[in-house]
């Protein structure tokens, strides 16, 4: 980011509950060639809190996560992060040359890296395959191992761009029964990019819309977990978030913005 350095955002609010947020982001702009995608994004993030992040397409999510990520040096505003991060990308990014343990160990630089490798792939449900090669899985499973590296680095905050995106409807359902686990488990927060305003309820706390460069709709999602994509608590929410997207009914399922 190109105005403040973290060190010089420690006047950032706390969150509702008093803790620190694990990410706080303040009036984030960018352009490209001249066209305004962020015109200012504010976003605070609290430990443990899963933040859905809906648009339509070319509305600026990628762009919002990647900035937040730290790849976009081009962009500016404020960023101030608690704790470490990761990434998990819609494609899963593997490097075919490396086993899949390999590609698990890139995201710790420890000493104790291959049982936290194994651990890490034992919870994604591959802990068979640290010998194979990623050509050798499929997308559901690679996915997997893309979770495996960014859970190994024990992060604060996971970043996730589309990441059941690519699935088949039945893998990414089992997905996103995983990530609930996984969020179970170890607490982390996320901010999760999706198309689906179903997998945003099923999954987030609080539901973002953006639009027009601005984050236009903050709706907290106060349903108990675990939920189903059939949860009696959807409909109204579903609706509402519809219709900030631009999406007129709203059929059970397929509710692709
Ligand atoms: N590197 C770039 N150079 C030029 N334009 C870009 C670049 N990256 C993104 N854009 C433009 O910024 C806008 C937002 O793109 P972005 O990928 O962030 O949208 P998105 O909401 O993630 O879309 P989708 O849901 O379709 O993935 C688009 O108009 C896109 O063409």
């Amino acid at each position: 980011m190109a105005t403040r350095s973290p060190g010089g955002l420690t006047d950032f609010p706390t969150t509702p509950t008093g803790t620190r947020p694990v990410l706080t982001a303040r009036d984030v702009r960018r352009a490209f060639a001249g066209t305004v995608v962020l015109a200012g994004v504010d976003l605070t993030i609290a430990p443990g809190e899963v933040v859905a992040l809906l648009g339509g397409s070319g509305s600026g999510k990628s762009t919002l996560l990647r900035i937040l990520a730290g790849l976009d040096p081009d962009a500016t505003g404020g960023i101030s992060r608690t704790g470490s991060q990761a990434v998990v990308f819609q494609e899963h990014r593997l490097l075919p040359w490396k086993r899949v343990a390999d590609n698990v160990a890139l995201g710790v630089r420890r000493t104790d890296a291959p049982h936290r490798v194994a651990a890490a792939l034992a919870e994604v449900g591959l802990a068979d395959r640290g010998r194979a090669w990623p050509a050798e899985l499929s997308g559901g499973q690679a996915q997997r191992v893309a979770f495996a590296r960014a859970l190994v680095r024990e992060p604060a905050l996971l970043l996730l761009d589309e990441p059941f995106g690519a699935l088949d409807a039945l893998t990414r359902l089992r997905m996103q029964t995983l990530f609930g686990r996984l969020h179970a488990e170890h607490g982390f927060a996320a901010l999760l990019v999706t198309h689906d305003v179903d997998e945003a309820l099923l999954l987030a706390d609080r539901a973002l819309v953006l639009d027009d460069g601005r984050i236009v709709e903050e709706a907290p999602v106060p349903l108990t977990r675990p939920r189903a994509p059939d949860h009696p608590g959807f409909g109204p929410l579903r609706r509402h978030l519809l219709g900030r997207l631009g999406v007129r009914s709203a059929p059970a399922g397929g509710t692709d913005a």
